[in-house]
């Protein structure tokens, strides 16, 4: 199909040209809009969102760096002559001058051969109480959770084994209380169908894959799946706001692997949105949580906002360069300033939940500050989980159940959760928003590892490691004591 009639949907728009860069891929389309027809907003720097009166569809033009921030922020003032590259793949094209009344732009929806994939990356988690332990073993079988300096890798999955195993039974009753599984597949299913649709009302039409890091479905057989139905161009979005080498970073490290690997999926134009958790959508989707929770309240003033973020241990953040907690920190003001904006300036606080093992996590910890606050007279407490978009068994468990529990023990005595966002259309329609941004940016994967490999580290950091590493080692084969111990440490707290 050519690329004029693969344009009909948009009857006022003109085809320039287009251009034939190998026997794949016929990019890009050129057109132009007739002033009276086009009106135009700004998202971003690259991409401003173009929209044809008449048919109400939507496209969007990418725009080089040469176009400053002052010219896309004046829109439809802007005027030539001004150099504008359009950008799809590997091609630049250059298009000259342009003035309002003649925008030469790019369009996705309308390359007919292009096939767009949106790639859902999560964690995953057991769907019944038997698939605890070898999940768990998924789990601590990664490098990027349990990060051993490279002369100790052979010590990965016996360690996983081990801990897994100890792990499991702890975890079960987690799982157990929470309906015998966790509901992550579910509702990321949900997701995936209600993303697809979101584009669709959007005018891009995309098959939405899911690819869990540690449970069905692997993102291995995702993968597998975007080759089958012969993908052209994959945005991979990662549910997770704030990236952390333990989360994004390990999904992403995994889709390199496969990617390098394969002939294909080498070449294939992809584009990692590799944290969100500063767009406008999702912080407001997050204050309206937050904002109609707090109407549960009697005295929704005196509310205590508590932000709960899953942790990380700390050496992630200060030897790796983890930009985790940096972006978590900034995340929780711009949804405090959101809701100071709606007339809401109550207190809040932010803290670390769910750590794992003897090592010391990101502080401070969630159930310390919870008896502080007790002590300290708090009386109405919000608890907001930030780290992540789904329900799952630290939300329905652990703040649910624990959580609660200790802060009622600890003096609290009127306590709210904010729910997990799941298939809020508010948030839902934002990735949409952000689906379509990353698309024209797409390019072949790069092939360098994303997250920080454990022997990154400077060399004394790196020494100092080996030694505790063969020490923890030697210990935990020799002494059945010492491995009590160690076990004793792989349950969460408290
Ligand atoms: C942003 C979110 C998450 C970060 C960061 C993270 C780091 C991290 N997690 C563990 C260990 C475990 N995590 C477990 C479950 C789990 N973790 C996240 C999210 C983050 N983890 C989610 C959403 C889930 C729940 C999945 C579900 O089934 O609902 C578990 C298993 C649960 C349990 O045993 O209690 C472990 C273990 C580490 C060590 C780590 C950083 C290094
Ligand atoms: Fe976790």
């Amino acid at each position: 199909m050519d690329a004029t009639s693969s344009s009909g949907a948009l009857s006022n728009v003109k085809l320039l040209s287009s251009n034939k860069l190998n026997s794949d891929h016929r990019v890009p389309t050129l057109f132009s809009l007739p002033k009276p027809l086009v009106s135009l907003s700004c998202k971003s720097y690259r991409n401003l969102q173009v929209r044809d009166k008449s048919t109400s569809q939507g496209l969007v033009v990418s725009c080089s760096s040469s176009i400053s921030h002052r010219d896309v922020m004046q829109g439809l003032h802007l005027s030539g002559p001004i150099e504008k590259r359009s950008r799809l793949g590997q091609a630049f094209c250059s298009v000259g001058s342009f003035t309002c009344g003649e925008y030469a732009l790019e369009s996705r929806s309308q390359a007919a051969e292009e096939k767009v994939g949106v790639l859902l990356l999560n964690l995953g988690g057991p769907d019944t109480l038997d698939d605890v332990q070898p999940f768990l073993y998924n789990l601590f079988a990664d490098p990027d959770i349990i990060r051993l300096p490279r002369l100790f890798r052979f010590l990965q999955e016996p360690l996983a084994k081990l801990i897994s195993t100890f792990r499991a039974p702890k975890s079960k009753e987690g799982y157990a209380s929470i309906g015998g599984g966790s509901p992550l597949r579910k509702i990321t299913d949900e997701q995936a169908q209600a993303l697809k649709m979101a584009l669709e009302e959007k005018n891009t039409s995309a098959n939405v894959y899911v690819g869990m890091r540690y449970w069905y479905p692997f993102t291995e057989e995702a993968i597998q799946q975007i080759k089958r139905d012969g993908i052209t161009r994959l945005v991979v979005l990662p549910l997770y706001p704030q990236y952390s080498i333990s989360t994004t970073g390990s999904s992403i490290r995994v889709l390199q692997k496969i990617f390098r690997e394969d002939a294909y999926l080498s070449k294939l134009p992809v584009s990692v949105i590799k944290s969100w958790y500063q767009r406008e959508g999702y912080i407001k989707s997050m204050a309206d949580l937050v904002q109609a929770e707090l109407k549960n309240f009697i005295n929704p003033q005196e509310v205590m906002i508590f932000f709960s973020a899953h942790g990380v241990p700390v050496s992630y953040v200060e030897n790796a360069g983890d930009p985790y907690k940096d972006q978590m920190e900034e995340c929780i003001y711009l949804i405090m300033q959101e809701l100071k904006a709606r007339g809401i300036g109550n207190e809040h606080t932010l803290a670390y939940q769910s750590r794992v093992g003897p090592v010391q996590w990101l502080k401070p910890y969630t159930d310390e500050v919870l008896v502080e606050l007790g002590q300290k007279g708090i009386k109405s407490l919000l608890a907001v989980p930030v780290s992540f978009v789904s329900e799952h068994i630290e939300t329905l468990e652990e703040i649910d159940m624990e959580y609660k529990h200790l802060a009622l023990e600890s003096g609290i005595e009127n306590w709210g959760r904010v729910p997990a966002l799941n298939c809020k259309s508010s948030f839902i329609l934002d990735l949409a928003d952000a689906v379509i941004e990353a698309l024209p940016s797409a390019t072949a994967l790069s092939p360098h590892a994303s997250s920080t490999d454990a022997d990154d580290c400077d060399p004394f950091q790196y020494a100092i490691k080996l030694l505790f590493g063969s020490v923890l080692a030697i210990i935990l084969l020799l002494s059945p004591k010492a491995f009590l111990a160690f076990r004793n440490n792989f349950i969460y707290r408290p």
